[in-house]
């Protein structure tokens, strides 16, 4: 028989609960087991009464039809998911805090994914972690007590409370790692990834509760918490600043779908369903054909901005002839001069299409001014007439032609003397004859764009039309972007903020970023430049290994620390037959919990599949729009290049010299790859090591 529940409960004028610490841990379990299934039976009551309410009072079917989706999302929300524990973290105030600290502090607070209160009374008995006060949860320790006296962690299995954790936050001595991290860290992995918010670590919360108008930047080693930090500052903003944000929006970009499809549960485990992924490609549009590295690196440069600004504004050309508008038997003339000023005065002040648009109005206004000279009294509409009558567009269509982004960008690829025009100064004779089309496409609804096109092509749309902002940016593997892509990304984000998370070493393309500032300067946003050192995902011996390539690849970033020592997680041998040691590691390692990831080069993804297929071993193929768990199929085969920012139990790699030789920053891409794994890494090799790595 279970004691009776303890009177105590998240509000401050209860009882101080400090007896439940001193009890028998079975008793504290099921004390605790205890507030678990009060906050179930009051989240319970809470849905019912959401589900109780009407529509009805509304005015008018709209309001109805609006009212009724509310509601429905209300109940919805409230959904208790057993497989999740209601809350993961309790806190215990500090009787005796100094008396300056906030008195209004609960005598105990249990954390969890949301707010539950008891109806009757309006006891909170669970608080949501994104709360202000739940902050401590996070941040305190003993060093910063923060008015607290024990922080309780629990341990969880499908939805029973299993565990619990005590760290004394008083009396300065400082805390061990937590065990039900670490457990909770090598629980096997079986679909896609899992939110973090019971373990979120103090300089991870730190950027999770950044304000949002703070642009935050975070370098990071692999396996630091990048992406997971980047999605909790999503929830958190979502939930802190929910009306605003909702009006102008949440977007995550990744780098590529099977990116995006391992993300994809987090937010939503977070209660926020309503938060937009997207790779680049998805935004610019996909590219239709490919172009050597260096044509591509120097179509990312921000040089191209100028280029293309000029591009764009020399289609404004002087005009033949005046204007002559005919109304009835009178006719009002502007001389060419007047026209070519009136068209000057406006270059370059708005954007080209808005431009153009006033450019007829100001033509337009110069007649009426005509008209009233001579007498009459034309009003308001008369200008708008004349300024949509044929004689002013004709010279609005010559002077200030009408443009597509892909118009001016086909021009600029096929045409020297335009090129050299708008790039005088800018870009030398090389480069000009770099960037021209051999064979010129026929005409800009023929051109096949590269993805380095795409970013030209977007920059030419914000010239002509205002790319509208989000309310918030959260730019992953951001190291990879181009100038001129982050600047695509940086107007998405114009009036809002962002979160750029990414990692110097991981940089795997030709135009990958050297330095933070470079990436926040084309983003066009300030922000402050933070470093996650302390890796949760690669166990240190891996992690050691991995970080031999670091002098190569980006020389002036620290030796990555891991939280787990991971004594015996590294396996590297000489085979004499690959295929055959790739088969006989898959099957030792499917024999294991958790996933298995083989990461080949590319080119023999193809081939590593028959042979798993012929040793009868099941298995799936990742490929570009694939979701990175694999599905049924606990042995995934991972082409090196869709490895970025994907996690497996277990890594086998195969000919990392080959994966390391396939591409220009190869070393990177080995980097990436051999830190993909929680658990274990297996590397088979039947050529040498790559020098650096063998080291
Ligand atoms: N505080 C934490 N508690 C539990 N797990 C964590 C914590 N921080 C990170 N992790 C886990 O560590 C793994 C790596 O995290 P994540 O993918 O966010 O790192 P990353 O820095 O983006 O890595 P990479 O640069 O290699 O893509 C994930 O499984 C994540 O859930």
């Amino acid at each position: 028989m279970p004691p009776e529940p303890p009177e105590e409960s998240a509000s401050a004028d209860l009882a101080d609960p400090s007896d439940l610490r001193d009890l028998p841990e079975s008793d504290v379990l099921a004390a605790e087991r205890a507030h678990l299934a009060e906050s179930r039976a009051a989240l319970r009551r809470m849905r019912e009464h959401a589900g109780s309410l009407t529509a009805d009072v509304a005015a008018d079917w709209v309001s109805k039809q609006f009212l009724e989706s509310l509601l429905d999302q209300r109940v919805a929300a409230l959904a208790d998911h057993p497989d999740t524990p209601l809350f993961f973290g309790r806190m215990d105030r500090d009787a005796v805090a100094p008396v300056d600290l906030d008195s209004d502090l609960p005598a105990v607070m249990y954390v969890g994914r949301r707010h539950v209160h008891d109806g009757d009374e309006g006891r909170p008995l669970v608080l949501d972690w994104r709360a202000p006060v739940s902050r401590a949860f996070y941040q305190a320790g003993p060093a910063e007590p923060m008015g607290w006296r024990l922080r309780r962690r629990f341990g969880f299995r499908a939805g029973e409370l299993t565990a619990f954790e005590d760290e004394p936050l008083g009396g300065g001595a400082e805390i061990g790692p937590s065990r039900i991290l670490t457990e909770e860290i090598e629980r096997p992995r079986t679909g896609p990834m899992r939110d973090i918010v019971a373990t979120i670590q103090p300089e991870q919360d730190v950027i999770v509760r950044a304000d949002l108008p703070r642009t935050v930047c975070v370098q990071g080693a692999p396996g630091t918490g990048k992406t997971a930090v980047g999605l909790h500052r999503a929830a958190y903003l979502l939930f802190t600043h929910r009306e605003r944000l909702s009006r102008s929006g949440v977007l995550i970009v990744g780098p590529n779908r099977a990116f995006l499809a391992y993300i994809s549960a987090v937010l939503p485990a977070l209660g926020e369903v309503r938060v937009e992924q997207a790779t680049v490609d998805d935004l610019l549009g996909a590219p239709a054909a490919e172009e050597p590295a260096e044509v591509g690196t120097l179509k990312g440069e921000a040089r191209m901005a100028d280029v293309l600004r000029r591009a764009l504004w020399l289609h404004v050309r002087k005009p033949a002839d005046g204007l002559v508008v005919t109304r009835g038997i009178a006719r009002y003339r502007l001389a060419d001069h007047e026209v070519r000023e009136t068209a000057a005065a406006l270059r370059g002040t708005t954007r080209y299409g808005a431009g153009r648009a006033a450019f007829a109005q100001r033509l337009a206004h110069q007649i009426l001014v005509r008209m009233e000279k001579r007498g009459e009294a034309p009003d308001d509409r008369v200008q708008d007439q004349v300024a949509r009558g044929r004689e002013v567009r004709r010279i609005v269509d010559e002077v200030w032609p009408k443009l597509t982004a892909e118009q001016v960008l086909h021009r600029l690829l096929s045409d020297a003397d335009l090129l050299r025009r708008a790039a005088k100064g800018v870009l030398d004779d090389g480069e000009q004859a770099a960037l021209l089309w051999a064979r010129p496409a026929r005409s800009h609804r023929s051109a096949k764009w590269t993805a380095a096109d795409r970013a030209l092509l977007d920059e030419l749309n914000d010239l002509i039309e205002r790319t509208s902002s989000l309310g918030h940016l959260v730019v992953d593997e951001a190291q990879d972007l181009s100038a001129m892509q982050l600047r695509a990304l940086g107007r998405r984000c114009g009036t809002g903020s962002a979160t750029v998370l990414g990692d110097i070493a991981q940089g795997t393309t030709p135009w990958s970023a050297a330095s933070w500032t470079d990436v926040l300067g084309h983003l066009g946003q300030e922000g402050e430049v933070t470093e996650l050192t302390l890796g949760f995902r690669v166990p240190g011996t891996v992690l050691d290994f991995a970080a031999r390539l670091l002098p190569h690849v980006a020389p002036g970033l620290e030796r990555p620390r891991s939280l787990r020592p991971g004594t015996g997680a590294l396996d590297v041998r000489r085979v004499p037959d690959l295929a055959s040691a790739v088969v006989d590691a898959a099957r030792e390692e499917l024999g294991h919990l958790g996933s298995v990831g083989l990461i080949v080069p590319d080119a023999a993804a193809g081939a590593h599949a028959a042979t798993l297929a012929a040793a009868g071993l099941e298995h799936a193929v990742l490929g570009p729009g694939s979701d990175g768990s694999g599905g049924a199929a606990r042995l995934l085969v991972v082409p090196a290049s869709l490895a970025k920012g994907l996690e497996y139990d277990h890594v086998i790699v195969a000919e990392p010299a080959a994966i390391a030789a396939a591409e220009a920053r190869g070393l990177a891409r080995l980097y990436v790859v051999l830190t993909r794994a929680v658990t274990s890494l297996t590397v088979l090799h039947h050529d040498d090591l790559p020098v650096e790595l063998a080291a």
